[in-house]
């Protein structure tokens, strides 16, 4: 039987998902870095509303390029499909909206306004390697916001929408349109779909590990034996985990 390929638009895995909220982005690095993957994590990104920067879905992206005087009017937003309008909304439940800004911060990505559209889209976050505005906003909105500063200026002041869903750059990593995206107060991590389940149940396997190791650190014990785990501490976490399942 041939496997059938994973589209852009297949939801995650319930258990994937599940595993991916239970582990932290730092141990989901450290598995791709097994992986012989060093370059995903986005850089530069902070959570704009520190108690919602947990964040697992399947990348939605939009490409910007750079805004020219003669194009890039305010009359642009008249049209309800304008690119970056029609970006909004056609993200799926379950899917983060990744905006390749290039990296520059003198334009918003986007406001509250579209951001809370999203929100009621079911979108599970945004991503941008730009900025935002109306920051206010974005402080207490229920969906997980990543972006790298505050800017009041509008998108069309530095930014052009040129497409979605291609494959786009975000804070110097590659991000493809189904890639599975997790975020959390360390930044944002970008894991390859065909990779997801696989380093989703080993990173879930690491946290649980993790949090065994950590208590006996807490306890008193002293790296050696402990941190990484000898034989009989794995011995001993076998027997707690029997006990105390994460899943
Ligand atoms: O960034 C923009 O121009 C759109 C905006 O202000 C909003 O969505 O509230
Ligand atoms: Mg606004």
């Amino acid at each position: 039987m041939v496997d059938t390929p994973i589209q852009a638009s297949d939801p995650l895995p319930e258990r994937t998902e599940q595993a991916l909220r239970y582990a932290s982005t730092a141990t989901i690095t450290t598995q791709l870095l097994s992986r012989g993957l060093r370059n995903q994590l986005v850089q530069g990104l902070r959570a704009l509303n520190p108690e919602r920067s947990r964040m697992v879905g399947v990348a939605f992206t939009l490409r910007y390029v750079p805004a020219r005087e003669d194009i890039d009017v305010l009359s642009v937003f008249q049209d309800y499909d304008h690119p970056q309008r029609k970006a909004v909304e056609s993200v799926s439940p379950g899917e983060v909206l990744v905006i390749d800004s290039r990296g520059q911060q003198r334009a918003a990505s986007l406001g509250h306004i579209l951001a809370t559209r999203l929100l009621h889209r079911g979108c599970a976050g945004v991503v941008t390697d730009g900025s935002v505005r109306d920051s206010d906003g974005f402080a207490e909105l229920a969906m997980p916001t990543f972006a790298r500063n505050p800017s009041a200026n509008t998108n069309l002041i530095q930014h052009h929408a040129a497409d979605m869903q291609v494959p786009i750059g975000c804070g110097e990593v590659a991000v493809y349109p189904g890639d599975v995206l997790v975020g959390d107060h360390d930044g944002v991590v970008v894991i390859p779909r065909h990779l997801a389940d696989e380093v989703a149940e080993a990173a879930a396997a690491q946290e649980h590990l993790e949090a065994f190791v950590l208590s006996r650190v807490e306890s008193g014990l002293p790296l050696r034996g402990t941190y990484p785990p000898d034989a009989a501490t794995r011995a001993e976490y076998e027997k707690w985990a029997a006990e105390n399942p994460w899943r």
